[in-house]
């Protein structure tokens, strides 16, 4: 029998399925479900009169315990566990227990709290998911369900949502395709909006589209969640994806975000070109990314001293991360007043069938890669390919740990007085080196950033302070301006803007200490800033459709903003004369 079934009208008698005759109405209180609810519960902060109020005196223990004191007592249970898996799984608890004292906690803490909500330990926690897994959070939409993906998203329980973060799973950070167990992804992306840009939980939505996976480990993993089947591909894979872009517009309009994340190259270059123009996204593999390394090659270049077209720069790899710092670079390169077609010169490629040149012996070069192709003779190990060419600048992005060998820096450090060296893949386990191998081999020479986070560096009695280029200091800002001021097509110059504005926040003192970011500690701020910067351009470029144009845009996103702060639920006090002194109806 099911459970309305046994719902009667208040106070009447009725039998439930044990045949006990008991009173089943209407409970007398829904107090345990605010406790059950993350967005409602506050825990032992409810004061007494709230405990009275809402049915839930009794169900918590006496005491009242405010917002601080449960800080800290989360902050110590996190101090507990031994392990980042570990404190990863109790976060997440805490997000499913009470939402409002787990953005508290993270935003607080967002130095600490980011390498595990986030990268490395949220690329560990896919890979574990099937035992991470606890609650539900976020959609699944299968290849099977083609033709129902509306009504799946009229699933969700909320109406107004103006960000989705969605993956394939098909390549998790530079872990590859962990099929439906890529969920982290999204959740921990869409945990960064709120927590370093303020935007509301409540109207993010992850959504994982499962077309099975490829990865064999998986498909034998008996805590697999996903669909247990070969990846779809070709008209049937986009099918659904259409289907999912109209669903998205059809549930929750045009300005919704649609933020594409760790899809397979040959679909997130496809994908994004098809629906740039037609809708409100974006690939942050590929634009975030590209923005976040493009700001900080600009503010290395104030260590380096090397003028932006002096440069030469040399990619490992040649994927979404590359191709889209690279042709982000380029328009760089020409708003500071060059020709494309000498930006190009500037900008060479290593994919895994070596130097990208016009003759390869190991067949031809395509699609993205064709604009950097050089007329070179082939080069097969980028060891070579350094020596040969001689960057200032050497970024990897293609997921192989240790391809900038000893040699490779050393050599960095002898063609430049002060090499740059980003080492982007995520996570920390597929940086192509560590920041101390850098220090080291360059004799603390090298102006060094990383996707994922290493620690300072201690080397001869100096301390070196590498930077994080990840792309957490971009996506948020550009969806909080996104969603405040309704952009609905996002542009290359809107994340060219996005790269000059946090690149514009990088002080003397953090140069100094050779960092080309803001320190992480700073990103709340730095997201907002780079929020109104993005919004500043996208009102004099019309393409911001909230109108009028906010006079003072801080005050503006202010009101956007979540606050931690627990509301009261007490109803307010009017100001009533006393119902025995109201005047009787004759
Ligand atoms: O998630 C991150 O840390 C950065 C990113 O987008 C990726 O590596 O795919
Ligand atoms: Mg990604």
């Amino acid at each position: 029998m099911s459970v309305a079934a046994n719902i009667a009208p208040e106070g009447q008698i009725t039998k439930n399925s044990s045949t006990k005759e008991v009173i089943i109405g209407r409970p007398r209180s829904y107090g345990i479900e605010i406790l059950r609810n993350p967005i409602l519960n506050k825990g032992m902060a409810f004061t007494l009169e709230e405990r009275q109020t809402l049915g839930l005196h009794g169900l918590l223990p006496p005491a009242l315990v405010d917002q601080d004191k449960q800080v800290y007592q989360v902050m110590q249970n996190f101090y507990r566990w031994d392990n980042d898996l570990d404190r990863f799984i109790f976060m997440i608890g805490l997000q499913d227990r009470s939402e409002k004292l787990f953005y508290r906690v993270i935003t607080e803490n967002i130095e600490l709290m980011m390498p595990i909500i986030y990268t490395p330990t949220v690329g560990l926690a896919c890979q574990k998911y099937g035992m991470v897994y606890r609650k539900p959070r976020g959609l699944y939409i299968t290849i099977h369900d083609l033709g129902h993906v509306y009504d799946i998203l009229c699933n969700w329980p909320v109406d107004i949502v103006k960000a989705i973060v969605v993956t394939d799973g098909e390549r998790i950070l530079g872990l590859g395709d962990l099929g439906a167990y890529g969920m982290g992804i999204p959740v921990g992306k869409l945990s960064l909006y709120t927590a370093c840009a303020g935007i509301p939980p409540q109207s993010c939505l992850p959504i994982t589209i499962d077309v099975g996976t490829n990865n064999k480990d998986l498909l034998n993993d008996p805590l697999y969640i996903g669909l247990r089947q070969k990846r779809v591909t070709g008209p049937e894979y986009d099918k659904l994806i259409d289907e999912f872009m109209k669903a998205v517009v059809k549930r929750y309009g045009e300005s919704c975000l649609i933020q594409f994340e760790d899809f397979g190259n040959h679909n997130a270059f496809r994908l994004l070109e098809k629906y740039r123009s037609h809708y409100c996204t974006f690939n942050d593999d590929i634009q975030g990314t590209a923005a976040v390394a493009v700001a900080g090659i600009l503010s290395s270049l104030m260590i380096t001293k090397v003028c932006l077209k002096n440069n030469v720069f040399l990619f490992q790899g040649a994927g979404e991360a590359s191709i889209g710092i690279a042709k982000l670079l380029v328009k760089a390169i020409v708003a500071s007043g060059q020709t494309e077609e000498n930006a190009l010169k500037q900008i060479w490629l290593v994919d895994s069938k070596g130097l990208i040149v016009k003759k390869r012996p190991k067949g031809g070069v395509e699609g993205e890669k064709v604009l950097f192709a050089k007329d070179h003779q082939p080069l097969d190990k980028l060891e070579d390919v350094v020596e040969s060419i001689k960057p200032t600048v050497l970024i990897g992005a293609a997921a192989i740990p240790g391809a900038f060998t000893e040699k490779i820096l050393k050599d960095m450090a002898k063609f430049n007085e002060i090499p740059v060296i980003f080492a982007l893949s995520n996570p920390t386990s597929k940086a192509e080196c560590t920041a101390e191998d850098t220090y080291k081999a360059t004799d603390g020479k090298a102006v060094f950033a990383s996707g994922s986070p290493f620690d300072k560096v201690e080397l001869k009695g100096k301390t070196f302070h590498p930077g994080q280029g990840n792309n957490a200091y971009i996506f948020p800002g550009v969806a909080l301006a996104v969603i405040a001021v309704d952009i609905r097509c996002i542009t290359e110059e809107v994340f060219l803007a996005a790269a000059e504005s946090l690149a514009k926040m990088v002080t003397k003192e953090d140069l100094a200490e050779g960092r080309v970011y803001p320190k992480l500690c700073q990103i709340r701020s730095v997201s907002l800033q780079l929020a109104e910067d993005v919004i500043n351009y996208a009102y004099n470029n019309n393409l911001a459709y909230h109108y009028p144009r906010p006079s003072n845009i801080q005050e503006f996103l202010r009101d956007f903003i979540y606050n931690t702060d627990y509301e009261s639920y007490l109803p307010p006090v009017y100001n009533w004369p006393k119902y025995n002194e109201l005047p009787i109806n004759a």
